[in-house]
């Protein structure tokens, strides 16, 4: 019920701006149902008129017309077109406002999106993130679209049917509205097994995406390892799952149309045969005796539409509501707090990590009581062991994260005091995995500045050695870069990387130095470009070169999350502990 609420909030607070539409969209819907209730009973006239003309003709001396006729006959034509045009109409306008708002919706989670921690995209795999976007909006779309328009001109047209029913007899009323409970009761029970089947059917194709994105983002592995076929077969389970799921699923929901089209055949014979039972035996008029036959043969007919229609959209409404169910939980998940108002200036002092403490997971501590003090325009390298925390340092820098203990000032002020946008506008950072947008090469220079001008970005590429590759491209800076371009090498990515970082002129650089896949060419160049974006620059390097290690004013050796040596090359190599046993055995360096 709590879920139910909380799906209902959230369309209110995306449908409330079209209140108007909504409106017209109702009368309309109520006019539309309104001329199609009426319309039988036009038919009964026309089938009364008829009647009576047949018998006056049949009878000598009598007055034989067909006006009554006729005239009920333009009545149910009107009315019956008029129930098109409303219905149309309100079909239009519901559509209409649907795209509209799942629009909004869609901006509106994007945007929230936005706003994450970085914890949340740690503990969210991607997939299930785009998923948001494809199935659970997809799904309130349809709904939206369909089933609350649905909703509420079948249950004006199922109330308007018994009104009218009732109106016009009691007893077939009654006879007519029959069978409705076990109707009902059918319907409920096939939707229920439908339902269950579409849940095992959505649970099974999450896992066959998940498979096949693994074994896609591993492509590479299985051509290594001659595993294709392997993959192949493995796929086989998941994708009978599907099958199987799905095609129990269409069985159930494809019963519902059939069973109610049965109910509503039983129904008609019922009628017809109560219909010319209460004729024969309580002496009516035939004239009034068929119209009234006709009358509730037609709504019997169209009793049973609001039954099935009600019921077959009880799993795309479920749907809609674990959709913005989920897409809810993303709004109240935490999103990065801005609590400081500071704006952070040119760094004048330097940067300072004082007994820092940090966990990703509260049961499990990862940086213990870290301090480093860097000065303005010096260069750290942290080196240590692969997980001893060096990244984790970085991304508090950044204040990616908040800390468990100690502090980390920029200035003498905690990270935490500064607007996060002015403070983050003085860091710059390049990562190990560079990434490149489908953007033009320009643009992606040009990512943190883009009002800069094509000599800037240049003169950035220049700096960071990729220049002369951007133009030996036949687009040179224009050169699109597509998502299934290979266009870069993961070396030429961190020049790129590089390049961007450049044109920002952060007061704080820090670097991932790029190990993989680097020729030495590349290496050589990527060196330089460290330099160049160095120089007269406070950063922080995981360093992996021992150029880069040789050249840092402080070299800070983590391990297991703890700084146990700090100094430069000269005093730890003289100290003969972790770093000179690390640097003799060549580890970090090659
Ligand atoms: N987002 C995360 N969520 C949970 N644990 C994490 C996260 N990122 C890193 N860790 C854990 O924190 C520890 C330190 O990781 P970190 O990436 O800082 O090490 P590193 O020294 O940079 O390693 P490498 O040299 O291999 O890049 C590791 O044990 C890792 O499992």
């Amino acid at each position: 019920m709590n879920k139910l609420k909380q799906a209902v909030d959230y369309f209110v607070r995306y449908l409330k701006p079209y209140w108007k539409g909504l409106l017209f969209a109702a009368v309309f819907t109520l006019a539309g149902t309104y001329a199609q209730i009426k319309a039988p009973l036009y038919l009964g006239d026309a089938v009364s008129g008829l009647t009576k003309y047949l018998t006056a003709s049949f009878t000598p001396g009598a007055h034989a017309s067909l006006q009554d006729f006729y005239k009920a006959l333009v009545g149910m034509v009107i009315f019956y077109l008029l129930s098109e045009i409303g219905l149309v109409l309100s079909g239009l306008v519901i559509s209409r406002i649907s795209s509209d708002s799942v629009g909004e919706m869609r901006l509106g989670l994007f945007a929230n999106l936005q706003r994450k921690t970085i914890r949340y995209f740690d503990s969210h795999q991607d997939g299930k993130i785009l998923s948001l976007f494809t199935s659970d909006l997809d799904n309130v779309f349809n709904a939206m679209n369909s089933a609350v328009f649905q909703i509420f001109s079948q249950g004006v047209l199922f109330l308007g049917i018994i009104w009218m029913m009732l109106e016009k007899s009691l007893t077939m009323a009654l006879v007519t509205m029959a069978l409705s409970p076990f109707a009902v009761i059918v319907a409920l029970s096939i939707v229920n097994k439908a339902r269950k089947q579409i849940e095992r059917q959505q649970q099974a194709t999450g896992d066959l995406n998940g498979y096949i994105n693994e074994q896609l983002s591993g492509q590479a592995v299985l051509l290594a390892e001659g595993r294709q076929q392997a993959s192949v077969e493995a796929f086989g389970p998941f994708n009978e799952e599907v099958r199987k799921a799905s095609q129990k699923g269409q069985f159930f929901s494809g019963l519902l149309s059939p069973l109610m089209q049965g109910f509503s055949l039983l129904n008609l014979a019922i009628v017809i045969f109560f219909g010319s039972w209460l004729v024969l035996h309580n002496g009516m008029d035939k004239a009034a005796g068929l119209s009234l036959i006709v009358v509730f043969v037609t709504y019997s007919q169209q009793y049973f539409q609001p039954i099935s229609q009600l019921t077959a959209i009880y799993n795309p409404l479920q749907l809609a509501i674990t959709g913005a169910n989920r897409i809810r939980d993303v709004e109240e998940k935490p999103n990065e707090v801005n609590g400081g108002k500071k704006q952070a200036g040119p760094l004048k002092e330097g940067v300072v990590l004082s007994h820092v403490d940090f966990a990703y997971q509260p049961a499990r501590p990862i940086l213990k009581d870290v301090s480093i003090d860097v000065k303005k325009e010096q260069m750290v390298a942290l080196v240590g062991p692969t997980g001893s925390g060096k990244t984790t340092v970085m991304n508090l820098l950044n204040r990616f994260y908040d800390l468990n203990g100690g502090k980390i000032t920029y200035d003498g002020t905690p990270l935490q005091d500064f607007d996060l946008t002015s403070l983050r506008n003085r860091v710059g950072i390049v990562l190990q995995e560079s990434v490149v947008f489908s953007k033009s090469i320009r643009e992606n220079i040009a990512f943190g500045k883009p009002e800069a001008s094509l000599e800037e970005v240049k003169e950035a590429a220049k700096q960071a050695n990729i220049h002369d590759f951007i133009m030996s491209l036949p687009d040179g800076y224009d050169t699109k870069v597509t998502g299934a371009d290979n266009l870069f090498s993961t070396g030429q990515k961190q020049l790129l990387s590089i390049a961007r970082t450049i044109l920002t002129n952060p007061d704080l650089l820090i670097l991932d130095e790029a190990t993989a896949n680097v020729d030495t060419v590349t290496e050589e160049r990527i060196q330089a470009a460290m330099e160049n974006v160095m120089r007269d620059r406070t950063s922080f390097v995981i360093a992996h070169r021992l150029k880069t290690i040789l050249s840092a004013d402080q070299i800070v050796v983590l391990k297991d999350g703890q700084v146990i040596e700090k100094g430069s090359h000269a005093q730890l190599i003289a100290e003969k502990g972790f770093y000179s046993e690390l640097y003799y055995n060549q580890m970090v360096f090659d």
